[in-house]
């Protein structure tokens, strides 16, 4: 076995991955099926012949499995690159939504701006479209500060927020770092009864849409139970391609829906350019895996992130804290967010000292700014010194007991080097 001269630890180590919220593998079956697409289905989708027709097949029949894993219908899914097109889609035809209801009334909209509602909790695909549209003086952006006692946002707070020109609601399901779930349901009830009163006051519908990114694969997404107008689907999230989905109600006829760019008609011109039709079909079994297994994956991951909890608490019992971990709050049942008491404890420094253990300390597109504690355990009152300890650990499907025990001796003998640097 050779040993690394570096740190020591034997090459053949295997490194124990706990990072799923940053990204998933491919699960097998959903490999195949995109390798047995891009061999037999390679036909434009657009062609009326036999090798277009099968690649709109495979279109069609991954559409449908997107469709029942969130209880919508096959025309409610558009497909995209990803969660950052979907949800940069939901903003903008939110103020061309608008635009459009004041310019059918003949209103002077060169003086009217769109309204956002956010919360501040929310990822950069969210959160900074709206920023760059209210640096450009294009929208009034407003960001609900989450709960210290939840790690949510609260209906209330939402509902506060709300002003005349508001056109959109956009809060996350769950968060990617604490995995804290939001009061989407609530929320949407609560704007839909806003419903009438606006619209006989000639103010615009509010639009709410979720990013259900962390959330589908962990937990029960229904678009029916959620009553959204929009939701974000992304496959590398729930062990499919890096591909995503636009869940729109009922396009154009009951939610807008508009087109970022222009192209060749497909996607019902929601979404233009020659399909991806090897990465839907793996789309689609990714979607048909969790529709037949959701509850199972629950239970597996529950099971694992709790004993992780508990195995952590008996090695480090009060020189730790698990944070978004709330009695008023849920968490997605694979997300332990959790701090290292003490001097000398950053993250960072966690994850660099550690032998086996893949984690991150919070979103993997923030990996790169270092001196920093994660905004979300600021946001929900978790003090700097604390959130620059922290860690964010994320079990998938597949993640052992044993691999836990892996994980929690390393870090036991990472951060006791630590504690005598
Ligand atoms: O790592 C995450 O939380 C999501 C990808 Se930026």
């Amino acid at each position: 076995m050779d040993v690394n001269e570096e740190n020591g630890v034997a090459e053949s180590s295997p490194k124990i991955y706990l990072d799923y919220n940053a990204t998933t593998p491919l699960e097998p079956s959903v490999l195949t099926a995109i390798h047995d697409a891009l061999r037999d289905a390679w036909g434009n989708p657009s062609s009326s012949y036999a090798a277009g027709k099968k690649a709109g097949h495979v279109i069609k029949e991954a559409r449908l499995s997107v469709a029942n894993m969130i209880g919508a219908l096959e025309g409610d899914i558009i497909f995209t690159s990803g969660g950052t097109e979907a949800n940069n889609m939901v903003i903008l035809s939110a103020l061309e939504h608008f635009y459009e209801f004041h310019r059918e009334r003949e209103n002077h909209i060169s003086d009217m701006k769109p309204h956002v509602i956010t919360s501040n909790l929310e990822h950069d695909s969210i959160q900074l479209p709206l920023l760059h549209l209210a640096e450009q003086g294009k929208i009034e952006l407003t960001f609900v500060p989450a709960s210290q006692d939840s790690g949510a946002v609260t209906t209330e707070a939402i509902l506060n927020k709300v002003r005349p020109s508001t056109c959109l609601v956009t809060v996350m399901m769950a968060n990617n770092e604490t995995g804290v779930i939001q009061p989407i349901e609530n929320i949407c009830k609560a704007i839909r009864g806003l419903m009438k009163s606006r619209l006989s006051q000639e103010m615009p519908r509010i639009l709410v849409h979720t990013d259900a990114a962390q959330a589908i694969g962990k937990i029960k997404v229904d678009v029916n139970d959620l009553e959204v107008d929009y939701l974000t689907v992304v496959g590398h999230k729930f062990y499919g391609p890096r591909i995503g989905a636009l869940y729109v109600r009922n396009p154009t006829r009951h939610t807008p829906i508009h087109p970022m760019f222009f192209g060749g008609g497909q996607e019902r011109n929601f979404r233009p350019g020659t399909e991806n039709t090897g990465m839907i079909a793996g789309l689609g079994q990714a979607s048909q895996l969790v529709v037949e297994n959701l509850d199972q994956y629950h239970k597996n991951m529950k099971l694992i992130r709790d004993y992780l909890e508990v195995r952590l608490k008996e090695i480090f019992q009060d020189k730790i804290q698990v944070n978004g971990k709330f009695e008023t709050s849920e968490r997605i049942p694979n997300t332990c967010n959790v701090s290292f008491i003490g001097i000398g404890l950053e993250g960072r420094k966690i994850l660099a000292t550690v032998q086996r253990l893949q984690a991150s300390v919070g979103a993997a597109c923030h990996s790169d700014v270092v001196s920093r504690p994660s905004p979300i355990l600021i946001a929900i009152g978790v003090p700097h010194d604390i959130a620059m300890n922290a860690l964010r650990l994320s079990v998938g499907r597949d993640t052992t007991k044993e691999d836990i025990d892996v994980v929690v001796e390393d870090l036991k003998v990472a951060i006791e080097g630590l504690r005598h640097k």
